[in-house]
């Protein structure tokens, strides 16, 4: 039986900023920093839509329970102040992410994402359908995304080979948030497209390229804190605007590319969050290494310097 998009399902825009996990300087859940980073996100940086538990949100070294924990909490603090929470529930175990699938669907979250397992690889499209149409089963109204990012899962399945048919496997599949360097797949997955589809693009850094092609928004973790600046490349992308929507790309490459440098990693990045918000985030966990204090001021004066508005 199919399940229909409810006529009041919007589809997936915009800006979505895939939030850090707070954790206390013990290593612990810090349910409590929740709230204020909502607030940070909407008041600060304009964005109203968060997708959590994902790569920067550290998911994979989370325990299931943990996972809960905070996808509960995002969702309560987002109620009535954000547009979208997207709750990420992919794992190794299918058996986990049915669990976490089924839980997003009882806090009521707007949708889940699925990465692909990574120990065990899918070996081809018609697999990786597979395993996706069994997370989604145990969720089937809520709208479904796949989330491609082949630079951490090794897994290099083509998107648009993914899609073929993925609509009669899975009704409730919404599309895509694609973190792929290969521009020719994201391309040709356009022409797979279902109306009531999102194609997101998720390398932050080259944003712009993903719009050109079609992209109806895009996921990424630097939207936590260059969201304002790049909710007006959107809308000088909109109007037309070219030149003003490259520099803010190009503004964008210059600080990653300084922050790569220094070794931009989560951890990295989670530090920076916490030197430009003022939220008490706390360390990544193992294996990530913290972030080095010298390496963390050096990168935000380049921050500050590039984005002194933001
Ligand atoms: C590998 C990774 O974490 N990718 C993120 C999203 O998928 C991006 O948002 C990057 O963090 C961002 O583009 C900076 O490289
Ligand atoms: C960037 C992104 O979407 C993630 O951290 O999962």
């Amino acid at each position: 039986m199919e399940i229909m998009a409810s006529s009041s399902e919007k589809l997936l825009t915009g800006l979505v900023a895939a939030t850090f996990t707070p954790l206390t300087e013990e290593g612990e859940i810090n349910i409590k920093e929740i709230g204020p980073y909502v607030d940070y996100l909407t008041e600060r940086q304009g964005v109203t839509k968060i997708f959590v538990n994902g790569t920067t949100g550290e998911s994979m070294s989370l325990t299931v329970a943990e996972r809960k924990l905070l996808a509960e909490e995002w969702c309560k603090k987002a109620k009535g102040k954000m547009d979208h929470v997207v709750v990420h529930v992919g794992c190794m175990s299918l058996k986990d992410s049915q669990d976490l699938a089924l839980h997003a669907a009882q806090i009521e979250a707007d949708s889940i994402a699925v990465i692909s397992p990574s120990f065990f690889k899918p070996k081809n499209a018609h697999a990786l359908r597979s395993y996706l149409k069994a997370v989604a089963s145990a969720a089937p109204n809520l709208p479904f995304y796949y989330y491609h990012i082949p630079s951490i899962t090794g897994v290099n399945v083509l998107v648009r080979d993914l899609l073929v048919g993925i609509e009669e496997q899975i009704p409730s599949f919404r599309g895509v948030k694609f973190s792929g360097i290969d521009l020719m797949d994201f391309g040709l997955s356009f022409s797979l497209m279902k109306p009531n589809w999102s194609l997101l693009y998720g390398v932050d850094e080259q944003m712009l390229s993903g719009l050109v092609l079609g992209a109806d928004g895009a996921v990424g973790s630097t939207y936590n804190y260059v969201g304002c600046q790049f909710n007006k490349l959107l809308s000088a992308f909109e109007k037309g605007e070219l030149v003003e929507a490259r520099t803010i790309q190009f503004k964008l490459q210059d600080f990653l590319g300084s922050a790569m440098k220094l070794g931009f990693d989560v951890g990295v990045n989670k530090q920076l969050m916490v030197e430009v918000s003022g939220l008490s985030l706390g360390p990544p966990r193992l294996p990530l290494m913290p972030c080095h204090p010298d390496v963390a001021v050096s990168i935000k004066q380049k921050y500050k310097s590039i984005f002194p508005q933001c």
